[in-house]
């Protein structure tokens, strides 16, 4: 299979890593394709992959395309590829807010995929959500899947739920490692040193988000069993709870998912 990115910035970049070293692709059959130079340049060297300003090279003969550039952008890019991009090629947008229908009338001949990923797909711990589109084929899909799942976990999704996934673990993992400095400063601020409390901050996200995807137990459940009675942790509960930490995550995720929403009306 060859795959071929449209885009070589940092979404390409954690897919690259997490799926170059799959038995199932070689690095010379990832194609990356940026309008800067020094880009490419540093994707090749980083990845052994093939990296080029413009996507003539290899958009004839890819197997599966991936769009990944920024929204803004989508339809310039867009109109560079599609007069050339094989009839039985994969279109696969990780564009957040671009809509299905409208990429498939850029590509009426191609079945067309829309998915969204995360960076964590860099270090195979990837949560992916996949929607297809009126053109998709079982098998199609199946490609869809196997890319994305390689380097984490990706479920299937209607379509009209992309933006609620686009503010939750698109969006995601940067209000996580807000969250994971702010517990390093805690850290520092009681003595430990910055590498120290960093790693104990990273590795407790780390076990927390573990023990709630191996037991299958409710995350409240499992807070009730740290919160000793009268101790320690109900206290900072108390305190998270007073400052509203819950309603500010709740918050941030729907701005997320609402500006998701109003960028596929553009
Ligand atoms: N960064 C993230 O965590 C996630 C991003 N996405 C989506 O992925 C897409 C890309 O996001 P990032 O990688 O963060 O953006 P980025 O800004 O890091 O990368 C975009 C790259 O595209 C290049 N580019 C622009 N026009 C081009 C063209 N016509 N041909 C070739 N290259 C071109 C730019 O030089 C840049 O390197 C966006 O649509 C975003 O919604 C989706 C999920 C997560
Ligand atoms: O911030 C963004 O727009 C992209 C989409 C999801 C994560 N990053």
């Amino acid at each position: 299979m060859k795959i071929g990115f449209i885009g070589g910035g940092a979404m390409t970049e954690a897919i690259v890593c997490g799926i170059s070293s799959q038995p199932w692709i070689k690095p010379q059959d990832i194609y990356v394709s940026d309008h800067k130079e020094d880009r490419c340049n540093y994707l090749k060297e980083k990845y052994s992959i093939n990296a080029i300003v413009g996507a003539q090279s290899f958009i004839k003969t890819a197997d599966v395309v991936i769009l990944a550039i920024k929204p803004q952008t989508a339809f310039k890019a867009v109109d560079e590829i599609k007069d050339s991009v094989d009839a039985g090629a994969i279109i696969i947008s990780i564009i957040a807010g671009l809509a299905l229908a409208d990429l498939e009338k850029s590509f009426p001949d191609n079945p067309v995929i829309r998915v969204m990923p995360n960076t964590p797909m860099a270090v195979s711990a990837g949560m992916s959500a996949i929607a297809t589109g009126s053109k998709t084929k079982k098998a199609d899909a199946n490609i869809a899947e196997r890319i994305f799942s390689s380097a984490g976990q990706a479920v299937i999704v209607e379509e009209k739920l992309m933006d609620a996934v686009s503010g939750l673990s698109g969006s995601g993992p940067a209000f996580i490692f807000i969250l994971i400095d702010a517990m390093s400063d805690a850290g520092v601020r009681a003595g430990l040193k910055r590498d120290t409390a960093v790693k104990l901050a990273a590795q407790t996200v780390f076990g927390s988000a573990k023990m709630v995807l191996e037991t299958g137990m409710h995350p409240a459940q499992l807070r009730d069993q740290v919160t000793s009675p009268g101790g320690t942790t109900i206290e900072g509960v108390h305190i998270m709870e007073q400052r509203g930490v819950r309603g500010a995550m709740i918050d941030a995720i729907t701005a997320a998912v609402e500006k998701s929403k109003a960028m596929g009306k553009k």
